[in-house]
C-alpha cells in the first residue's frame, strides 16, 4: 500500500518524466552520431579531402548535446523537486491524520526526521540518482550496441575486462543499502532523544542529567557517523575500480586495435572511432554507477518513509460517513422534561443513562480498554443536559481522561455508543464532530505563534469583536490590554511567556471561540493558587450558561459549587445530582 502510493505519487509527474528522459535520449543520440562522423572526417582527410559540410556538422552536434545537456538537467531536476515535493507534502499530511494511539506507539522525534531526513535523502536519489540513472542507461545501451556494431572482436575484449569490475562492485552495492538504513535510524533515533531532552529541559536540569542526556545523544550521531563511515569506506571501492575498469579496457583496446590496424583488418578510422566510444563509455559507467549508489543510500529512506505512509489514517476528517439503516437519522427526541435530571439528593444512579429532550451527551454501556483484556471501562453509562456544568470524579488512573479520549473520537469503544445530540458519534463526519466540541486540555498546549493565532486556532474566521467579548468572558480582558502589541504579542514556544492561569484561560477561550455544544474541561485548576481556582470556577459556571460543560476533577475543590457529579469507579459512571 505504501510503496504503492508512493509510486502513485510519482505517475501525477509521468508528463515531465517522459519529457526528461525523451530529452536524454537525444542528448545521448546526439553524443552516440559523433564518433561516427568522426570517422567519416579522418577517412576525408586520410583521403586529402576534407568534407567541411561534415566538419560543421560534427561542431553542430558538439553545440547540439551542450544544449539537450542543459534543458535536460534543468527539466530532470525540476521534476525531481516536483517528486520530492509531492512525496513531502503527503507525507506531512499523513503525519497529522495518523490516529492518536499511533503518536504514542511511534517517537515524535523518528516522524520528525522521516519528514526531514530522510526526505532529504530521497530528494538526493530523485534529483541526482534519477537523473544518472536515465542517461547513464540510454548512454550505455547506445553506446555498447555501436560498439558491438563497429568491430565486435574489440568488443568483447572491452567486456571481459568490464565483467571483472562489475563481479567487484556488484556485491557492494547492498552493503550501501545496508549502511544507509542504519545511518537514517540512527539519525531518527538522535532526533527522537533531542526532541525527549528539550521537550523536558526544565527536569533535565533540576535532574542534572545535560552530561547523560548528551551521552545518549551523541551516542546516536555516532551510530550515523559510523554508519556514514561504512558508506564513504564502500564507495571509496566503487568509484575507483570503475575507472581502473575503464582504463584497463582503453590498453587493452589500445593493444589489440593497434595489431589489428597493423595487419590491415582494420582502419585507423574505425579504431579512433571505437577508442572514441569506449572514452563515452566512462560517462555512463560512471553516472549508473552513482546512480546506484545514491538509489541503494536511498531506498532505507524510502523504505522508512514507505512505512510511515503506509500506516493507516483516522478516517478522512471531511469524509461523510454512511448511517446504517438502524441508527440512521436522529433519535426522535424522548418526551420533554423540564431540563437537568431531577435532583435526587446525593442518591446515586447507576448503569444507565437516563436521555432527555435536553440532553447533548449520553453514554450507553461503554466497554473500552487499551488493552481488550483489561477494560478501563465496564459499561459506563451517563448523559449530560444541554447546559450546565456537570464533574467527572475519579481516583487517579480510574479512566477520566480515556473518557475525554472517547469523546473526542481519539479512541472508539469496544462495545456500547456515545451519542452527541442524539446521533452516534461514530456516524458522524469527524470534523463535523468535533467541531461541536471544544477541550480544553490539562496542560493547555500553546502554540508557537502570537496569542491570536493561539485564540482563534480552532475557528480562524473569527472577527476581534468575537474574540474580544470571549476574552472578556474568560477574565483575560486586562491581560491582553497590558501586551504590548495586543492580540498580535508573541508568545513564544510552549507558550513559556505566560503563567499557569494565563495558559489556561487561552486554552479555554479558544475553545469557546468555535462556539461548540459541548467543553471538555480536563483538570482545569491544576496550574492555579485557591484565588485563580475561585476566578476560574466564576468563569466555568458563566459559560456553562451557553453549553453543556463537564470538568474533570481529581480534587474536590475543583468542582465546588457544581451540583451534577459523574463518579467513576471500577469502569463504571454513577451519577449524583444536588450534592455540593
Ligand atoms: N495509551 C494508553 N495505553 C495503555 N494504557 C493506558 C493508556 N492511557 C491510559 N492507560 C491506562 O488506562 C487507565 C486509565 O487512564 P486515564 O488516563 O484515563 O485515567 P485518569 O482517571 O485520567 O487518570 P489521572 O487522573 O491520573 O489523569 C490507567 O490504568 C492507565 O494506565
Amino acid at each position: 500500500m505504501s510503496a504503492r502510493r508512493m509510486l502513485a505519487l510519482t505517475r501525477e509527474h509521468r508528463g515531465s518524466i517522459a519529457l526528461s528522459a525523451g530529452l536524454s535520449l537525444a542528448g545521448s543520440a546526439l553524443v552516440l552520431a559523433q564518433p561516427l562522423v568522426v570517422r567519416q572526417v579522418i577517412d576525408a582527410a586520410h583521403a586529402h579531402a576534407v568534407q567541411w559540410t561534415t566538419v560543421g556538422g560534427l561542431a553542430g552536434l558538439f553545440a547540439g548535446q551542450a544544449l539537450l545537456r542543459t534543458v535536460t538537467g534543468y527539466t530532470l531536476g525540476r521534476t525531481g523537486e516536483a517528486v520530492v515535493f509531492g512525496i513531502r507534502a503527503a507525507l506531512i499530511g499523513h503525519l497529522l491524520r495518523l490516529p492518536v494511539p499511533v503518536y504514542r506507539r511511534h517517537r515524535v522525534g523518528d516522524l520528525i526526521s522521516r519528514a526531514g531526513a530522510d526526505t532529504s535523502a530521497l530528494h538526493t536519489a530523485v534529483v541526482a540518482g534519477c537523473s544518472d540513472a536515465v542517461t547513464g542507461s540510454l548512454g550505455l545501451v547506445g553506446t555498447v550496441v555501436l560498439m558491438a556494431w563497429l568491430d565486435t572482436s574489440l568488443f568483447l575484449v572491452v567486456m571481459c575486462v568490464t565483467a571483472v569490475s562489475a563481479a567487484v562492485v556488484l556485491p557492494v552495492l547492498p552493503r550501501l543499502r545496508k549502511a544507509s538504513g542504519e545511518g537514517q535510524r540512527a539519525l531518527g533515533a538522535m532526533a527522537s532523544d533531542l526532541e525527549r531532552a528539550l521537550s523536558a529541559i526544565r527536569t533535565v536540569r533540576a535532574s542534572r542529567a545535560e552530561s547523560r542526556e548528551t551521552d545518549r545523544i551523541v551516542g546516536q550521531a555516532r551510530l550515523a557517523r559510523e554508519a556514514g563511515l561504512r558508506m564513504i569506506r564502500l564507495q571509496a571501492v566503487v568509484v575507483p575500480v570503475s575507472e581502473l575498469a575503464v582504463q584497463a579496457a582503453l590498453l587493452a583496446t589500445v593493444i589489440v586495435g593497434g595489431i589489428r590496424v597493423a595487419d590491415g583488418t582494420a582502419s585507423i578510422a574505425e579504431l579512433v572511432a571505437f577508442l572514441l566510444y569506449l572514452s563515452y563509455l566512462t560517462v555512463p559507467v560512471v553516472a549508473l554507477l552513482n546512480a546506484a549508489t545514491t538509489l541503494q543510500q536511498a531506498a532505507g529512506a524510502t523504505a522508512r518513509l514507505a512505512e510511515v505512509l503506509g500506516l493507516p489514517t483516522e478516517t478522512s476528517p471531511n469524509a461523510p460517513v454512511p448511517l446504517p439503516a438502524s441508527t440512521a437519522g436522529r433519535r426522535p427526541p424522548p418526551p420533554a422534561t423540564t431540563g437537568v435530571t431531577p435532583v435526587m439528593g446525593t442518591t446515586p444512579t447507576t448503569g444507565t443513562a437516563v436521555p432527555t429532550a435536553a440532553t447533548t451527551l449520553e453514554f450507553h454501556d461503554v466497554w473500552f480498554g487499551y488493552d481488550p483484556q483489561r477494560p478501563v471501562l465496564r459499561g459506563a453509562s451517563f448523559h449530560l443536559p444541554r447546559q450546565g456544568p456537570s464533574a467527572l470524579l475519579g481516583h487517579s488512573g480510574a479512566g477520566k481522561s480515556t473518557v475525554v479520549d472517547l469523546i473526542e473520537r481519539f479512541h472508539d469503544p469496544d462495545r456500547g455508543r456515545i451519542l452527541l445530540h442524539g446521533t452516534d458519534i461514530r456516524h458522524v463526519p469527524l470534523a463535523e464532530h468535533r467541531s461541536r466540541i471544544g477541550l480544553v486540555e490539562q496542560e493547555c498546549p500553546i502554540l508557537y505563534g502570537t496569542l491570536r493565532d493561539n485564540l482563534a486556532y480552532a475557528a480562524p474566521r473569527t472577527d476581534d469583536e468575537h474574540l474580544l467579548r470571549v476574552l472578556q468572558e474568560t477574565g483575560l480582558g486586562a491581560f491582553v490590554r497590558g501586551l504590548p502589541e495586543g492580540l498580535d504579542t508573541p508568545i513564544g514556544e510552549h507558550g513559556c511567556t505566560l503563567s499557569g492561569g494565563e495558559r489556561q484561560r487561552i486554552a479555554i477561550a479558544r475553545a469557546l471561540l468555535s462556539r461548540p455544544s459541548l467543553i471538555l474541561l480536563d483538570e482545569p485548576t491544576a496550574h492555579l493558587d485557591a484565588a485563580g481556582e475561585a476566578a476560574l470556577l466564576r468563569t466555568v459556571h458563566r459559560i456553562s450558561r451557553h453549553c453543556a460543560l463537564l470538568v474533570i476533577a481529581h480534587r474536590r475543590s475543583t468542582v465546588q459549587g457544581i451540583g451534577r457529579r459523574l463518579v467513576l469507579k471500577d469502569g463504571t459512571v454513577s451519577t449524583h445530582t444536588g450534592g455540593h
